[in-house]
């Protein structure tokens, strides 16, 4: 089956930051050969100290003036606060782009909403609104690219295993109160958001990820949201960065490096 997600596994994270870094700029000349502008959303988790390798942040081919970085999920906390996402990529990243590189557009979340998660929710979607469908009313948002971790559960963005939110179809951002991962109160992109994006792709690492990907892989039919991601997505859209620990024996994907 030629459909299976696409997998690039290598020895040792560095080797997997520059593989991710090459793709990354490969999305980036492929987004402006649409629009000006490369459009992404990022997770928390280990993404952003894999994706902030030096390949990345010096490359002098990353225009990041161009760049708009949103959030795939983000936690209802301070953006100064530990557990901010936000606060997780600006020190590990964006405080380290070089200033004569230009800087890239960053959207957090409303800190002043932190009190309400649907508010907090709504006003995320109005900011992607008014990028995504300033000028014409746009059933979902295009991200030229969205970059997701996956949990021990299976779990992405802050969507889990059965939850309800799995079911969102109109909104494209949501609220959830109930995360099992800590914080509990966040809000994400939804999955019909997700899966519209151009490319996604996946990073994850370490012998601890091995029998979920197992699970995400060879029994998608369990739906787990990694799963649900990857069949609505289908085709060439979907691409896992993962380390060789973490996909050892695991089938139901095929393997290429970049
Ligand atoms: O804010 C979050 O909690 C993340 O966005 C979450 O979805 C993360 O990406 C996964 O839990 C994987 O995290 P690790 O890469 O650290 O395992």
């Amino acid at each position: 089956m030629t459909n299976l997600p696409q997998v690039h596994s290598y020895p040792t994270n560095d080797k997997l930051s520059l593989g991710l870094a090459e793709y990354v700029l490969n999305a980036q000349a492929a987004a402006f050969s649409r629009h000006p502008k490369f459009r992404i959303a990022v997770s928390g988790g280990s993404l952003p100290s894999i994706l902030a390798s030096p390949a990345l942040i010096d490359n002098p081919s990353i225009q990041w003036s161009k760049w708009e970085i949103f959030f795939a999920d983000e936690r209802a906390v301070p953006l100064d606060h530990p557990d901010s996402n936000y606060g997780l990529l600006k020190s590990i990243l964006l405080d380290k782009i070089p200033q004569k590189s230009g800087m890239p557009k960053v959207f957090p979340i409303d800190e002043l909403l932190l009190d309400d998660t649907q508010e907090l929710a709504d006003a995320y979607e109005q900011t992607l609104i008014q990028s995504f469908a300033a000028k014409d009313s746009v059933k979902l948002p295009i991200f030229d690219l969205i970059l997701l971790g996956c949990g021990s559960d299976g779990h992405t963005c802050s969507l889990f295993p059965g939850h309800e939110l799995l079911r969102e179809d109109i909104a494209w951002v949501a609220p959830i109160e109930d995360s099992p991962k800590p914080p509990p109160r966040r809000i994400t992109l939804t999955l019909p958001v997700v899966t519209h994006a151009i490319r996604v792709v996946f990073v994850a690492v370490g012998a601890g990820k091995k029998e979920i990907l197992k699970t995400i892989f060879e029994k998608p039919e369990e739906g787990l949201p990694c799963s649900l991601v990857n069949m609505a997505a289908g085709g060439d859209k979907v691409v896992w960065f993962t380390d060789d620990a973490a996909i050892q024996g695991v089938t139901g994907v095929r393997k290429g490096s970049l």
